[in-house]
């Protein structure tokens, strides 16, 4: 059987789906699938051994990579040097066209959290990219308003944020098989972009969502080498910066980085889809693992502290970007709440830059200022902060661990919050938008992932909120009535979210990703 496009093919998408994308798929597929659904079958064991009373580590059986001090990652590549800005968005045709002139050194082009893997997001965005890439990108909105780039010197790097390891891609199919949708992305962003920015003085990038291991770690990197050897380009040329977004992969960033050491860009501490991860992994470890209301979580206390201290300190070590996190304020209309939200950017890019990191990211244009004036300040002339070795940072795993020591409490207004965050966040994905403000707010699938999860475990444990009133299934699905009612518009609008909602957060058996079910719902 033969590689098959089920999906529509509409103007142009032979661009994309050209034959030779087509084969390095079905390479891919054939190579490395079934490796990739042991691993998530692995990860699916851990959190097992978790809940029987097992801990996460340090692994003893790598002890020999992190003990050896002498290997490093290859040199930043051209574009990649200074990260001090980065952007982050979905691949919409205004949206490219805006983060790329954004003033940001970096957009991370997202096929991942900001995304709705739709078909036509799928290939849309990859002709986005392409087009953008091409320099023959324009766009004009209904309003009469005309988008097109600015000089070359004055763009951002695009680095593409494929899929995680554990989405399908439904509409190829290799030997009668969905693909995954990360080995989809890639190939077809490499395909179809990548020699042309070679042409332009860069190379294909990536940006790694959700690993959990050093051995998805090494996935990635086999598929590098693979995809590399199929297009007769010299191995290195791929970069790829790896979100540290998983509670697991905090006990793995030296390993990970070694991995993909020929290939390495750095790590980014992703901090949402690690709130989400800290609270999927012990899940029903009780309340030492259970976290207050999200937004009383901040990036100061201990857990956070302990794990984005580990970055910094891990990839100076190895000559490997350490980039900071998302601050999920992005501009209000409200001046008093847009003053509020800019001091916060403000106060979390500050913490980032005195701590080393050599860059961080942000949501929204509107931010890239606040952010690039807090690192031109402590960057000085560098481009970088790379010589700031953190040798001052000692981690133990007990500190990782320590969630324990989280302030804060929850309350019937923090779950009212999170139902209705998740209900507005899955109509929107439902219907092809994977990022939107919600509640002054940049909200996407890690940040619905932890709404989800917190109620998940919430009703786990029977807590008891301020009100009083104990997390039950029935509290649940009754709020969720509730705040669906406040919502604007037609109430029949939210019924599939409010099923899919009801389904990945008081279900007995907990989904893996709300964005499975939900995925399953689309065309
Ligand atoms: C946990 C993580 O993984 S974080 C990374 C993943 N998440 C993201 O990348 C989210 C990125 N941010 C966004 O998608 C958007 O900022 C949103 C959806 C939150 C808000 O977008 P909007 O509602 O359009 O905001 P707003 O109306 O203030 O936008 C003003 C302008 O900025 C543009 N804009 C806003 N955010 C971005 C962005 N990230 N990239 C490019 N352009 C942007 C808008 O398109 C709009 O353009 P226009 O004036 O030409 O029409
Ligand atoms: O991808 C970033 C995150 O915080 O999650
Ligand atoms: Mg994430």
């Amino acid at each position: 059987m033969a590689v098959e496009v089920t999906g529509p093919l509409h103007e142009r998408y032979d661009e994309i789906l050209s034959e030779r994308a087509l084969e390095l798929i079905g390479l891919l597929h054939r190579e490395l699938n079934q490796r990739r659904l042991a691993l998530l079958e692995r990860r699916r064991a851990r959190v097992e051994e978790i809940a029987a009373g097992g801990s996460l580590g340090f692994l003893a059986e790598t002890a020999a990579v992190r003990e050896d001090p002498d290997w490093r990652v290859a040199a930043p590549a051209p574009g990649l040097v200074d990260r001090r800005v980065e952007i982050t968005g979905p691949t919409d045709r205004k949206m490219t066209i805006n983060a790329l002139n954004s003033g940001a050194k970096v957009w991370l082009a997202d096929h991942e959290d900001a995304n709705t893997p739709l078909w036509e997001n799928v290939v849309g965005g990859q002709l986005n990219l392409l087009d953008a890439i091409t320099r023959s990108i324009d766009f004009t909105s209904e309003a009469g308003k005309a988008y097109t780039l600015k000089p070359d010197d004055e763009l951002a790097t695009i680095v593409v944020r494929p899929r995680g390891w554990h989405l399908p891609e439904k509409h190829i199919l290799v030997d009668g098989e969905r693909t995954s949708g990360a080995l989809v992305d890639f190939a077809l962003y490499l395909v179809a972009s990548g020699q042309r920015q070679l042409d332009r003085g860069q190379g294909p990038y990536f940006y790694l969502p959700k690993m959990e291991s050093h051995l998805e770690a090494r996935l990635w990197n086999d598929a590098f080498v693979l995809a590399q050897d199929f297009l007769g380009i010299p191995r290195g040329t791929i970069r790829a910066t790896v979100l540290i977004e998983t509670f697991p992969a905090a006990f793995e960033m030296e390993e990970i980085l070694y991995e993909l050491r020929e290939h390495s860009a750095g790590l980014n501490a992703g901090r949402w889809d690690f709130m989400f991860s800290v609270i999927k992994t012990y899940r029903t470890r009780g309340a030492d693992f259970q976290l207050p209301d999200r937004n009383s979580v901040t990036m100061t206390v201990p857990f956070m502290r302990a794990y984005t201290e580990l970055l910094v300190r891990t990839c100076h070590q190895r000559g490997a970007h350490a980039i900071g996190g998302m601050a999920a304020f992005i501009p209000s209309k409200d001046p008093a709440v847009n003053e509020q939200a800019f001091a916060k950017v403000e106060a979390d890019k500050r913490r980032e830059a005195g701590d080393g990191f050599d860059g961080s990211w942000v949501a929204h244009p509107g931010m890239v200022d606040t952010c690039r004036r807090v690192f031109d300040e402590v960057l000085g002339d560098e481009p970088n902060q790379l010589g700031k070795l953190r040798e001052d940072v000692q981690v133990t795993a007990d500190q990782l661990l320590d969630v324990a020591a989280t302030p804060g409490e929850v309350t019937e207004a923090g779950l009212r919050n999170n139902i209705s965050v998740a209900v507005q966040y899955l109509t929107a994905w439902l219907e092809g938008t994977g990022a939107v403000g919600i509640f002054n707010l940049m909200e996407d699938a890690a940040t619905a992932e932890i709404s989800r999860s917190q109620i998940w475990q919430w009703r786990q444990n029977a807590v008891v909120l301020d009100t009083g009133r104990t997390v039950t299934t029935e509290l649940v699905t009754e709020l969720a009535d509730e705040e669906i009612a406040k919502l604007d518009g037609d109430p029949a609008r939210y019924q599939a979210a409010r099923e899919t909602f009801l389904e990945v957060a008081i279900a007995d058996e907990y989904a893996d990703f709300l964005t499975l079910p939900a995925y399953e719902r689309m065309p």
